[in-house]
């Protein structure tokens, strides 16, 4: 174990430390309480992962920041050290220092895996990052069964039921644990009905089921808060738009990836909830999770309580209109085709 980079400012001693090593290091061989939670966050080094490791090194619920990929990682760490926030730094580089990485974590946070471009569906995303989020989850099963898993790796709606076979096959799963990310959908559907209707887009709320790709993406329009209406047009104007989202900026930036900035947001919004159910401070959010909340699907996202355990409570699609339930209706053979298709790719490896 070699400890090759310590960073502490002299003014604020233990403020910030990073290390890393060539062999895999352990700085944290205990268990974070939720007092002072872990976050490890895996593609650290990514689109994704570096704006998303500066928003959750500023989060000042989070006491240790694991930062892990498999290329880069030490230089990420170096620079997210040097913010004067409290949250500790540690950088862990290849499979060999993935079991440090995500040991005693509470939360885990996935966006390692390729992104699309453009011409490309989620489910293109399949063979390249299905073997990435299983062989990832395989670690974690072994250093962090008891971690709150929040995947962003795409296809969402197959990296979830992948990881929980995973999970299940090392006889550690608990389905109040594993979140597929879907707050960028919430977001981005936030956004689009305050521009639209000219509210306060931080004080809109609007609910996304279903899934995250394509037609299974069901913006709840008639659930906004505050309550607000929309003519058929809009509707119809506005559904789609949510779905294509994700398509829209991997269009714009031609080639060069999909979302990351908002994905990063997103993602960093959905971990500080999590961190805070940890703590007891129960709140609603919409994920993707193992769920009976819509008959005939096993994954389905809606709003859920999340507390000390995960989700606490699955609060279900509530009141729909009948242009929302035929989009739900039509989002379940999608999805199990989806679902089907993570399951027995760890079934049939
Ligand atoms: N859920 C969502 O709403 C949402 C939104 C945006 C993007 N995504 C998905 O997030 C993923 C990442 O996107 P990005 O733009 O950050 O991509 P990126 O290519 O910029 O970064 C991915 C990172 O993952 C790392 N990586 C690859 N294999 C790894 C492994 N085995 N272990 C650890 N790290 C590994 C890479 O080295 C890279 O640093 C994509 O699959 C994308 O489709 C999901
Ligand atoms: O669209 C993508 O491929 C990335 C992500 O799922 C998104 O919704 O932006």
């Amino acid at each position: 174990m070699v400890l090759f980079s310590v960073v502490e400012t002299m003014s604020l001693p233990a403020k910030s430390l990073v290390s890393a090593s060539s062999n895999g290091i352990r700085l944290a061989s205990y268990r974070y309480s939720s007092q002072a939670p872990k976050v490890a966050l895996l593609g650290a080094a990514g689109g994704i992962g570096q704006p998303l490791g500066l928003l959750l090194k500023q989060d000042p619920l989070v006491a240790h920041l694991s930062l892990y990929d498999v290329v880069n990682t030490p230089g990420v760490a170096a620079d997210l050290s040097h913010i004067d926030s409290n949250a500790k730094v540690t950088a862990h580089t290849g499979q060999a220092e993935l079991f440090a990485a995500v040991e005693n974590a509470d939360v885990i946070v996935i966006p390692a895996g390729v992104p699309r471009k453009p011409g490309m569906t989620r489910d293109d995303l399949f063979n390249t990052n299905a073997g990435i989020v299983r062989d990832l989850a395989a670690v974690i099963a072994k250093a962090a069964p008891k971690a709150l898993i929040a995947i962003i790796t795409n296809p969402v709606n197959s990296t979830v039921p992948i990881a929980s076979e995973v999970l299940k096959k090392a006889g550690v799963y608990d389905p109040k644990r594993v979140f597929g990310v879907t707050t960028l959908d919430v977001v981005r559907s936030q956004a689009f009905v305050a521009e639209l209707k000219g509210h306060d887009a931080t004080k809109t709320i609007v609910p996304v089921v279903g899934g995250h790709a394509g037609i299974t993406i069901i913006p709840l329009l008639s659930q906004v808060t505050p309550a607000t209406t929309f003519t058929e047009a809009e509707i119809s104007k506005l559904t789609p738009r949510i779905q294509d989202a994700g398509t829209e900026v991997v269009n714009a930036k031609a080639g060069a990836g999909s979302a990351t900035l908002s994905m990063a947001l997103a993602g960093a919004k959905f971990a500080n909830a999590l961190i805070r159910g940890l703590k007891g401070q129960k709140n609603v959010q919409c994920a993707y999770v193992a769920s009976n909340a819509v008959n005939g699907v096993e994954y389905f996202s809606t709003p859920l309580e999340l507390g000390p355990n995960g989700v606490e409570k699955i609060l279900g699609v509530g009141k729909v209109s009948a242009f929302e339930q035929k989009l739900i209706d039509a989002s379940v053979p999608e999805l199990n085709k989806n679902i089907a298709k993570g399951v027995s790719f760890v079934k049939g490896n």
